[in-house]
């Protein structure tokens, strides 16, 4: 059955009668170098070489009474685009706390940096799209969206 939307602060008001929880997602790019130090002489990830990151955060919770939306989809974007700042064009090895800089780890990394901005954070996605390889934190257990 479809829903009229005429008065807006009747439609804000029956967006999410029943407390539905929502996830949203975003997305940024970022290049970056790096090379796996601890493996044996001659293999191939010892070399420093590069990647196309995608690197995606979901934030999950509610619309509250009278809000149109869980969180601004702004708000990750700025939040991202800071830490893809920092990753972007850099040696990943030598940033503090990636110097084992697999996927796993940046993840992490990352969900460390964000956490503060966006307290329902609930997963963090890093892919090498080129490369069709995904690394997926599961924070849901541990956000604070209600
Ligand atoms: N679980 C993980 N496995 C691997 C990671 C990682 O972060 N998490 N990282 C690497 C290396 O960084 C490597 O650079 C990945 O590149 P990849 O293209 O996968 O390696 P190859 O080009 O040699 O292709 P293969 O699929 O490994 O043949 C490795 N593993
Ligand atoms: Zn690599």
């Amino acid at each position: 059955m479809a829903t009229e939307l005429t008065n807006p602060q009747t439609d804000r008001a029956a967006l999410n009668p029943s407390g539905e929880v929502f996830e949203i997602s975003k997305a940024v790019t970022f290049e970056a170098a790096h090379f796996m130090g601890g493996k044996p002489e001659g293999h191939p990830y010892r070399n420093l070489h590069g990647h196309s990151f995608r690197l995606e955060a979901s934030v999950r919770g509610k619309v509250k009474p009278g809000e149109e939306w869980v969180e601004d989809f702004s708000k990750l974007t700025a939040a991202l685009q800071d830490v893809a700042q920092q990753l972007d064009h850099t040696l990943l090895n030598e940033i503090e706390g990636l110097s084992v800089p697999t996927l796993e780890r940046i993840c992490l990394w990352v969900a460390k940096a964000l956490r503060p901005t966006l307290p329902g954070l609930t997963r963090v996605t890093l892919s090498r799209p080129s490369l069709n390889e995904t690394c997926t934190l599961d924070l849901a257990g541990q956000s604070n969206a209600q």
